[in-house]
This record gives C-alpha cells, sequence and structure tokens, in this order.
C-alpha cells in the first residue's frame, strides 16, 4: 500500500533557535529554495512576531516563487487576557501572508499554570479561539502541541482536552511535541497510537533530541499514526536540536517505502546538506548518517576488502542513492586493495600487480613516515597519484611569496600581509593582499591572484584549518602538519601539507586545494582530462615540500 508523509522543515525556526545559529535575510531565502529544491512539504522560515529580520523576509519571499513547498509562518496562540484580534503577535502572523500557519499552545497542566500562568480552562479557549479566528482568515493551521508527552505522562486528560480545543477550533494538523526530548521511543509509539485513534485529524510529530532519541521518536510516530514529521534538516534547533531530515527522509523512504519527497530528489539529500550548513556556517557532522563524510568512509583493511568484493558486505545502501560517495581512507595500513580503486580512477588500465601501483604505495608509506597522514587529505594523495602517473597539468607556477607580520598592527583587522607571484602559461600576476594573519593573507592572495585566470576560484573558501606538531620534543623546530578543507559551496575536499615551517606546510596545503578544485573544473567542463605529454609533469616530492 502507498504510504506518504508531509515533511516540515524548522531549520528556519527551531533551528534558528540554535546556539551559535543566526541567518541573515538572504541565507534564509537560499535556504528556502533548496529546501523547496529538495520537495519538502513544509517550510517553516521564521516567527514574524518576534523579530524585524523575519518580517523583512516574509516580504522578500513573495517574490520567489516555490514549486513544491508551502511557506509557513509561526507564534503561539493569543496571549492570556486579551482578545485574538488585539495580540501583536497574531497581527504580524497574518502580516507574515502565508499559506499556513503554525501556532503552538501549551498541553502540559504545569506549564499552563506555572509558565504561563493562566488556568487551563483560559488555555484550552486560548487555543481553541486562535485557531478558530485564522481559520476565519482561511489559514491552514498547523497545532503544535507543546510538551505534549509529559503533558500527557503528567494530566493525560488535559492532554487530550488541549487536542480537542484545537479540533474543535478547526486545526487542520495536530503536532504532537516533543518538546524538552526526555521521551523514548515505545512511549511515543503508543502514545500517538492513542492520539491518531482518538481523532480523525491529521497527526504530527515534533521531536528534539536531548536523549538522541529524535529520529528513532519521529520514526516510532509515523509506527503509530502519525503522517506529518517536523524536523531540522541537519538537526539543528533548541539545546541538542531537532529530529535531523537528512536522516530521516532516507530512513522513511528508502528503508521504510514511505514517500517524503519526489525520488528523484533522494540523491540530491547530500548535496543540499552540505549547502545548509555551508549557510548556516555550521560544519556538518562528518559521521551524520547518509549525508556526512565518513557516511561510506572505509578504513579497516579487511572492510575495504569485503566493500571491493561485494559493497553491501560493509554499506547498509549505495551511497549514490542519497549522493554521497563511498571513500577508501589512505593510511600506512592500507595495501593495495585499499588504494587500487582511487588509482584506477585516473588509470583504469592499472592493476594490483602493475609496478606503479607498488610504486604509489611506498609513495604513500614514504609520505606517511615523513608526517602526511592522507585519511583525512584524499584530495592531495588523488594530486599525488596523479602525478606519479604523468596525469596532471600545472594550472600555474607559484613563483615567489612573502608573509609580513606587523605587531602592533596599523589595521586593527590585518595583522599580516602577503605579496604572491604567480605565472600562467607566460602571464605573471602579482597581488599582495591584508588578512587576520598569515595563512589567511597568504590564502586571500593566492586565489586573487589566480581569479585572474580561474574566475571559478572566486567560489572557494576554506571551511577547516587544522594545524597538528609532530614531533613536539624539537619545540619550536618541530614539523607541523596542516590539514585544511575546502568548498566551492557545492564539494568539500581536503588537502595536506607538512614542514617545519607553518607557513610553508600551509602553502602546500592551499595550493593543492586550488589545484584540486582546478582539476575537477577541468574535468566538469571537458568531461575528462586529455595530458598532452607537452605539459610538464611537476616532481610531486617538491610540491610536497620534502627533497
Ligand atoms: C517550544 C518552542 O520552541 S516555542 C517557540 C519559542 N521560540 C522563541 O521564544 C523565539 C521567539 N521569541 C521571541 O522573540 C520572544 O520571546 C517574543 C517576541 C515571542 C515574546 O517576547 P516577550 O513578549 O518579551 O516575552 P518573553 O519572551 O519574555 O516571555 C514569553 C511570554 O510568552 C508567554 N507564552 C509562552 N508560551 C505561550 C503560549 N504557548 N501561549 C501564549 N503565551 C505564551 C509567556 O507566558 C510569557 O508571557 P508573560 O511575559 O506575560 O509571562
Ligand atoms: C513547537 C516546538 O518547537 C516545540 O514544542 O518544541
Amino acid at each position: 500500500m502507498f504510504q506518504m508523509v508531509k515533511i516540515f522543515d524548522s531549520t528556519l525556526r527551531d533551528g534558528a533557535q540554535a546556539g551559535g545559529v543566526s541567518f541573515s535575510v538572504e541565507d534564509k531565502l537560499k535556504i528556502v529554495k533548496a529546501l523547496d529544491d529538495l520537495g519538502v512539504s513544509y517550510i517553516e522560515a521564521g516567527n514574524p512576531g518576534s523579530n524585524f529580520k523575519d518580517l523583512e523576509f516574509f516580504k522578500r519571499i513573495k517574490e520567489i516563487k516555490l514549486n513544491y513547498s508551502k511557506l509557513t509562518a509561526f507564534g503561539s496562540t493569543r496571549r492570556k487576557g486579551i482578545s485574538v484580534e488585539e495580540d501583536e503577535n497574531i497581527k504580524s502572523l497574518l502580516m507574515a501572508d502565508t499559506q499556513a500557519v503554525a501556532i503552538f499552545g501549551k498541553a502540559w497542566d504545569f506549564h499552563v499554570t506555572e509558565i504561563i500562568r493562566t488556568s487551563l480552562e483560559e488555555n484550552l479557549d486560548m487555543i481553541k479561539e486562535t485557531i478558530a479566528f485564522l481559520k476565519r482568515k482561511e489559514k491552514e493551521v498547523i497545532f503544535d502541541a507543546e510538551h505534549f508527552f509529559d503533558g500527557y505522562k503528567s494530566n493525560p486528560d488535559y492532554a487530550f482536552r488541549v487536542i480537542k480545543a484545537a479540533v474543535d477550533g478547526g486545526a487542520d494538523c495536530i503536532v504532537l511535541c516533543d518538546t524538552n526530548g526526555g521521551a523514548f521511543p515505545n512511549e511515543v509509539y503508543e502514545i500517538t497510537k492513542k492520539v491518531a485513534k482518538t481523532f480523525s485529524v491529521e497527526i504530527g510529530i515534533h521531536c528534539h533530541n536531548d536523549c538522541g532519541m529524535a529520529v528513532a521518536n519521529s520514526i516510532m510516530a509515523v509506527e503509530g499514526g502519525a503522517v506529518h514529521i517536523q524536523g531540522t534538516y541537519i538537526g539543528l534547533g533548541e539545546r541538542c536540536g531537532n529530529a535531523n531530515l537528512s536522516t530521516l527522509i532516507p530512513n522513511l523512504q528508502i528503508k521504510k517505502g514511505i514517500f517524503c519527497i519526489p525520488n528523484e530528489n533522494l540523491k540530491n539529500l547530500t548535496a543540499t546538506a552540505r549547502y545548509i550548513s555551508e549557510i548556516t556556517n555550521v560544519s556538518l557532522d562528518t559521521t551524520a548518517p547518509y549525508v556526512g563524510n565518513t557516511a561510506f568512509a572505509h578504513k579497516g583493511g579487511m572492510h575495504i576488502d569485503g566493500v571491493n568484493k561485494a559493497s553491501h558486505s560493509f554499506e547498509h545502501i549505495s551511497p549514490e542513492l542519497v549522493g554521497n560517495r563511498r571513500r577508501f581512507l589512505m593510511s600506512e595500513v592500507s595495501g593495495k586493495t585499499t588504494i587500487l580503486p582511487m588509482i584506477q580512477k585516473i588509470d583504469s588500465s592499472l592493476t594490483k600487480n602493475s609496478p606503479k601501483t607498488q610504486e604509489i604505495i611506498d609513495e604513500l608509506k614514504r609520505l606517511e613516515h615523513f608526517g602526511y597522514q592522507f585519511e583525512g587529505a584524499e584530495s592531495s594523495f588523488e594530486l599525488i597519484i596523479r602525478k606519479h602517473l604523468g596525469k596532471y597539468k600545472p594550472f600555474f607556477e607559484l613563483n615567489y611569496y612573502k608573509v609580513i607580520e606587523e605587531e602592533p598592527a596599523n589595521n586593527k583587522d590585518y595583522s599580516s600581509s602577503a605579496l604572491i607571484k604567480v605565472r600562467v602559461d607566460e602571464k605573471e600576476e602579482m597581488t599582495a593582499t591584508e588578512g587576520n594573519g598569515p595563512v589567511n593573507a597568504l590564502d586571500k592572495a593566492l586565489r586573487k591572484a589566480l581569479e585572474v585566470f580561474y574566475p571559478s576560484l572566486k567560489e572557494v573558501h576554506l571551511t577547516d584549518y587544522k594545524v597538528r606538531v609532530l614531533n613536539a620534543e624539537e619545540t619550536t623546530a618541530a614539523k607541523v602538519r596542516v590539514l585544511i578543507e575546502s568548498t566551492d559551496g557545492k564539494e568539500l575536499w581536503s588537502t595536506v601539507g607538512v614542514s617545519t615551517n607553518i607557513i610553508e606546510a600551509s602553502m602546500i596545503a592551499l595550493v593543492d586545494s586550488i589545484e584540486y578544485k582546478l582539476i575537477k573544473d577541468l574535468e566538469k567542463n571537458e568531461g575528462g582530462l586529455s595530458y598532452g605529454n607537452d605539459h610538464d609533469t611537476k616532481d610531486f616530492s617538491s610540491t610536497c615540500g620534502i627533497g
């Protein structure tokens, strides 16, 4: 039997209540567009009664036509002691002019008497009157029964009366909220089932993740009869966050066959997660199920061997289904089986027994002994393979760079400046840039110089920069390993550099990052690289900073 649920994304409302998150109006517009492209049913995009930014957002979003999702504004029921018509929050909700509104009201008697400090009867009136008013304004009304599970455990009769008040007011959907995130899956299942049996209205679920159960609880709610699922796309939300939709959607659709978004969009799940985390400026958890960077990364030699023989030996689904990819993590404990797929991506004629394969693995082990770590820097390793196989075209030559540190700085924002000269074919470009540190200045100067030749580099920026001291006993003469992660907003890649000089180690990783991006761009544009014999193949050991 065909089964479907409606996905309600609250990244821009509950997600905005997460510590460290602050969306600009532009951010919100971009995220709405991405979620609409993905095909979620509702986008709860803000709380117009809360702040001017959200009011401005709701004005500007009118210029954008959504193809799939219903835009939803969020607010509370009327306040105690006033009429719905005079409530400023409700006036703002109407000003947002959305097709759907989500209204929250208390379902826990304790919250009614101790937090909003009114009578149990007035709370029921606040809920029913607010919903009836919004229905008269022809809104689709989603009622969030706040603290429903705690409320039910404290006073089931009252929790049900809250739902009845919402149904009597005309609510289109009643959402049972585990606001404090303390419920367990069996409780959510039993309680949701009782509600779904008692009321004929559409039932939804909204789970917080304080016990790490938000996804499991949401699934159990679906088992119990919920057909409207609230969450946030990468799990952001108050405290420990909300049910993570990038986990829930594939769990429901791929594992349980319950329709959430158009099938053809499942392959966009990973890119959407990266895009949203990018705009939110929150790193995507590398171990996030389905969409994380290591969700399909294998390191143990036996696992890699197994996956090579039959991918489902160590993978629960095929990564391509959700737009992710399989990765084999390189390390000194790798055998040829581990690196062969990477080598074959560049030259499919090579086999486990080819001398080149052995040479590359020897080189990997030599570099790891020197201090490199390719597990976190596959892109640098791919460049090494390309250079070793002559499948590499240098995009530029770094002729010269110089970094100047100034303390105390004239300009408080910039304590460093960098000068860089690059050559592309016969043309040279020299740039100077300031930065808030030497690596920042170098990064900006290098990209500025190269953007003249390769405009796509404008999209690139660093998302992570890590330094690890390798032989701390050498104190200030110690060797350092710099790992950087870069993105162009669509893909993430990591590169590495090692040197006793932190600036040089950073520069090696930065140069690798740019070369990798340019190779990928060329591959996309040309449908594959061609390498003429006229191109020099740079000696990779010099790029890696070792003699
Ligand atoms: C579970 C959830 O996530 S609910 C959503 C929570 N989200 C937010 O709070 C973010 C947006 N909030 C805001 O911007 C502000 O809190 C505002 C503008 C909505 C309200 O600000 P203020 O009027 O200054 O009130 P403040 O935040 O200090 O206190 C909350 C008030 O709302 C009342 N309230 C809380 N829940 C409800 C409810 N379900 N129904 C009606 N009133 C409620 C409280 O009783 C309190 O009123 P009081 O001052 O008369 O005691
Ligand atoms: C409505 C909501 O965000 C909650 O109850 O958690």
